[in-house]
């Protein structure tokens, strides 16, 4: 056994945040930073709720992504609760990512989300991301634009989805952070806990092809989950985990649009999280999900710290 650490001298490590307006890539870059699903992504904006923490492990670095939720005007003391938790999230970090997607014009959303954290006093780096969907012309003329700005420490073009310039990406991102020790063990891909992990592979399973509203108005909890022995001569003998846990919708009608006709939107939901949950425990799932009615959840300061926010 040698004394020497795990890690090499120049081992650098800190905090990086990933802002940018709602849908502008922002959870699909974390997760193709990782390289593993940690982070919601949707197609409608503003999903995601909670401040992810994912962590990039390289040879030579790590780098702990905070993923924020896209900044928007307060109407609900949830969206109140939403833009405190961008301001706190970005305390105390060494580098700021602002995505700025490649087919989208840079509008007053994007300058009002830089002027705030111009203000944090750190260095920000621009992801142009998407940029599978713009052609070399338009991504150049979008570059130059997005240089244009502020003063960036640097201006990367990334597309998540095909994996292009996303280690280019997390090595500028290592070149802002000290000199450091790892943070975290260096086999870890997020602190968040394997209940608030399934709750959100849920919440996305329950909002996949729904529309407007809905995505405020669900909240999941897991309340139980427990160990269970594969029935004797079930083929598959792989230990079983049975997760119980709770749909949160403000009203009658919302319950039945999760559940569905026959109860086969739920069912779907129960196939589609159990096929992200799996893989990230290892073990067969049952999934009990039970569809509950809490009236204005987002207005009610108690319901809101039993749901974690
Ligand atoms: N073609 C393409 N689509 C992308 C890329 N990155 C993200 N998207 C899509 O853009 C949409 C929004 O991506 P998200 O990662 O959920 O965006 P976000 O910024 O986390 O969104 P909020 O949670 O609303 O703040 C999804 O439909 C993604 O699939 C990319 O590199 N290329």
């Amino acid at each position: 056994m040698s004394d020497q650490p795990a890690w090499p001298d120049d081992f650098r490590a800190g905090f990086a945040c990933i802002v940018g307006r709602p849908n502008a890539g922002k959870s699909t870059l974390t997760n193709a930073m990782v390289g593993q699903k940690v982070a919601i992504t949707s197609d409608r904006p503003e999903t995601t709720r909670r401040v992810i923490r994912a962590i990039v492990n390289r040879d030579h670095g790590q780098i702990i992504l905070v993923d924020t939720p896209g900044l928007h005007r307060p109407r609900t003391l949830l969206g109140e609760r939403l833009n405190d938790m961008v301001r706190d999230s970005l305390a105390g970090v060494d580098v700021v990512v602002m995505c700025l997607p490649a087919d989208e014009a840079i509008g007053p959303g994007d300058r009002f989300l830089l002027d705030l954290v111009s203000q944090m006093n750190v260095p920000i780096i621009a992801a142009v991301t998407k940029t599978d969907r713009v052609g070399r012309d338009d991504l150049a003329a979008h570059l130059v634009e997005v240089s244009e700005m502020a003063p960036f420490v640097d201006v990367v073009p990334v597309s998540a989805t095909i994996g292009e310039q996303v280690d280019v990406l997390a090595e500028v991102v290592l070149d802002q952070m000290p000199d450091s020790p790892p943070l975290y063990p260096r086999d870890a891909i997020s602190d968040e806990s394997e209940e608030t992990l399934i709750s959100e592979l849920i919440r996305e399973a329950a909002l996949e092809g729904l529309h407007a509203e809905l995505p405020h108005s669900l909240a999941v909890t897991v309340e139980e989950m427990l160990d269970e022995q594969p029935a004797k001569g079930d083929p598959d003998q792989r230990p079983i985990l049975r997760v119980h846990a709770s749909l949160h919708v403000e009203r009658d009608s919302q319950k039945g649009i999760i559940i569905g006709k026959g109860a086969a939107r739920l069912k779907r939901i129960k196939r589609d999280a159990r096929k992200g949950i799996e893989p990230l425990l290892g073990a067969r799932v049952i999934l009990d999900l039970h569809v509950r009615v809490a009236k204005d959840w987002q207005r009610d300061p108690k319901l809101l710290g039993r749901l974690g926010f």
